[in-house]
């Protein structure tokens, strides 16, 4: 059974005198441990699917699985839920917390599953060890670069082992150097068994991934093999 599984999936804003479309006619389905990349031009709809995925998103019709549970028969609580167990987010301007330290930043997440302190503590010490961040734990996100800033998001994001990793442009606001280490980082996450989904607008990092949609005004123009 795939990881997720989307049917007719369609989602749309009312608009003076009718709807814009912003998904049409979805299906898609995309295995566990998969790395899929998607892309398409500005507002063709990326950012929404990605949204769907994510469970930030409910205002859809159609047919969403993922892990075999149906996210449309779900109420907002069972969906945070399922997105606590198993979604993690990365976004192109890394939203961290800035008021937060580093290492508090990695923290909240372990907070909100109700992982015992001593535990957390040591998750988030293991994870920046990983990260090659642990001198950088007690700085706030402004005291660091870009690069830098979105290490710690993806550490974040993965803090908590979800099966399913969403990134939105992960490596939009990124120099090519940093770039390259968040790409290697989503490369060692997906050996390591994570599906990851990342939309960008890059062909070269797209292509890295195992296959590539692409999104035309909604709807999905083609699904091809990255290779
Ligand atoms: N709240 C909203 N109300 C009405 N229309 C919306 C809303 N949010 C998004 N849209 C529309 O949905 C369409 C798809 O937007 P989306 O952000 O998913 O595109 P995208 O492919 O991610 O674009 P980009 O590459 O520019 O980020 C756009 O036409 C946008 O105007």
């Amino acid at each position: 059974m795939p990881l997720i599984e989307l049917r007719d999936l369609e989602r749309s804003y009312p608009l003076a005198g009718g709807r814009s479309w912003v998904l049409r006619n979805i299906h898609l389905d995309i295995g566990e441990g998969e790395f899929v990349s998607v892309m398409g031009p500005s507002g063709a709809g990326k950012s929404s699917l990605l949204n769907v995925l994510g469970l930030m998103d409910h205002d859809w019709q159609g047919g969403y699985s993922l892990d075999g549970t149906a996210v449309e028969k779900l109420n907002s609580k069972q969906r945070q839920t399922l997105q606590r167990e198993k979604v993690g987010f990365i976004f192109q301007h890394y939203h961290l917390i800035d008021d937060l330290k580093v290492w508090e930043n990695l923290d909240l997440p372990l907070q909100y599953r109700d992982v015992p302190a001593k535990e957390r503590a040591a998750q988030v010490a293991d994870l920046l060890d990983r990260f090659n961040i642990v001198g950088k734990k007690d700085l706030y996100p402004s005291q660091l670069s870009g690069g830098q800033q979105q290490l710690v998001a993806v550490a974040r994001a993965v803090i908590t082992k979800p099966r399913l990793l969403l990134a939105d442009e992960p490596t939009g606001a990124l120099h090519s150097s940093q770039a390259r280490t968040i790409m290697d980082l989503l490369h060692e996450l997906h050996r390591g068994g994570m599906t990851i989904v990342q939309v960008t607008h890059n062909e070269g990092y797209a292509k890295e991934a195992q296959r590539i949609v692409r999104l035309f005004d909604g709807w999905i123009e083609k699904v091809a093999s990255a290779a």
